[in-house]
């Protein structure tokens, strides 16, 4: 379980004036700038939870994350996880958490990940069948056979990526912190990524808050979404009830042969290319069903799909309504 409460965090940064005269000079007075990071953050994960941390930059996401981690202390409020406070007991906390930076790596660069890994083993005194045990079911799981004797400056990213993870697991952590795995990585990879972690969390149990800026991680992945703006939890719900807050509208593509056709009274065009007409409308006014047979009974229809709003035109949305 993880429950923060009230969690407030300021950086403060000491400002360094241009010049010879005052760097000297600052360093008797020094003086500081004060970032508000995080205010009054709250909200409780069960265990096997996977939730969405989304927001956009400098939201204060990876803020949240160091703390939950225990590598920084919050100025006020509480952060309890698995009955830890993980800055006071840190030791014993990282046995109980994986973390999963997308941008930074956790593995030595000059030597084979296999190597890494051992180095890991030892850190955490993971116990030698279980080690084995893990690396055997995690390199078959994502398929990391091959690589594991290279070193980690000749892996591709998406490579590396499949490594970070396995690392972070090495210790079977019930905890998983994920901040953009998928950064980077081509289509073929992030797919593959992201079913590991629907496994992990799904066969292992594992309790896993992602960060992501990706729409289609929060989709593939996620139920629930924390929105975070300025430091502040601003939405915390499930995917569904998100998009429908914000867009009862429907999008309809239809293609067609002939003329253009006339929309019903009510539907707006969104875009119209040769054959091909995008259109917006509220199903409370034009049932689907209803838009549909009129485009069968009154053009050369080719095709018609009717979608919701995508996760990603949420996302946008979101961060317009609440100024971000
Ligand atoms: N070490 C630091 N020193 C000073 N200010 C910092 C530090 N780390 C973060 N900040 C500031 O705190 C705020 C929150 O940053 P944070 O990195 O938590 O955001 P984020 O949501 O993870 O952003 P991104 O999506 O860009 O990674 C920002 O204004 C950032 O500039």
């Amino acid at each position: 379980m993880i429950e923060l409460s009230g969690i407030s965090k300021t950086y403060r940064v000491a400002r360094r004036p241009a010049g010879m005269g005052n760097a000297l000079k600052s360093l008797f007075s020094r003086e500081y700038t004060l970032i508000p990071a995080l205010t009054d953050v709250s909200f409780t994960i069960r265990d096997r939870e996977m939730v969405g941390y989304i927001g956009p930059n400098g939201a204060g996401k990876s803020t949240t994350i160091k703390i939950m981690c225990g590598v920084l202390t919050p100025d006020s409020g509480t952060c309890v996880i698995n009955g830890r406070v993980p800055y006071r007991e840190r030791i014993a906390h990282v046995r109980d958490i994986g973390v999963v930076f997308g941008q930074r790596s956790q593995l030595w660069w000059d030597v084979p990940v296999a190597d890494s890994f051992e180095l890991i083993r030892d850190i955490y005194k993971v116990k030698e069948d279980r080690y084995r045990k893990n690396v055997n079911d995690l390199t078959e799981l994502l398929d990391l056979g091959d690589i594991l004797q290279t070193p980690v400056r000749n892996l591709s990213l998406g490579q590396r990526m499949r490594c970070e993870i396995v690392a972070s697991l090495l210790h079977d952590p019930k905890v998983l912190f994920l901040d953009e795995p998928t950064i980077g990585l081509d289509a073929v990879s992030k797919i593959a990524v992201r079913k590991f972690i629907r496994r992990l969390n799904v066969e292992r149990g594992t309790t896993i808050l992602l960060t992501t800026h990706d729409m289609q991680d929060i989709e593939a992945l996620t139920q629930r979404v924390l929105l975070i703006g300025k430091g502040k939890v601003l939405v915390d719900g499930t995917l569904a009830g998100l998009k429908k807050h914000i867009a009862s509208r429907k999008t309809m593509t239809i293609e067609y042969r002939g003329p253009l056709p006339t929309p019903i009274e009510g539907m707006m065009p969104l875009q119209s290319d040769d054959g091909r007409l995008v259109l917006s409308f509220d199903p409370s006014e034009i049932p689907v069903s209803e838009a549909i047979t009129y485009f069968a009974q009154n053009t050369d229809l080719l095709d018609v799909s009717v979608s919701d709003v995508t996760t990603e035109e949420m996302a946008a949305k979101l961060y317009k309504e609440y100024n971000l």
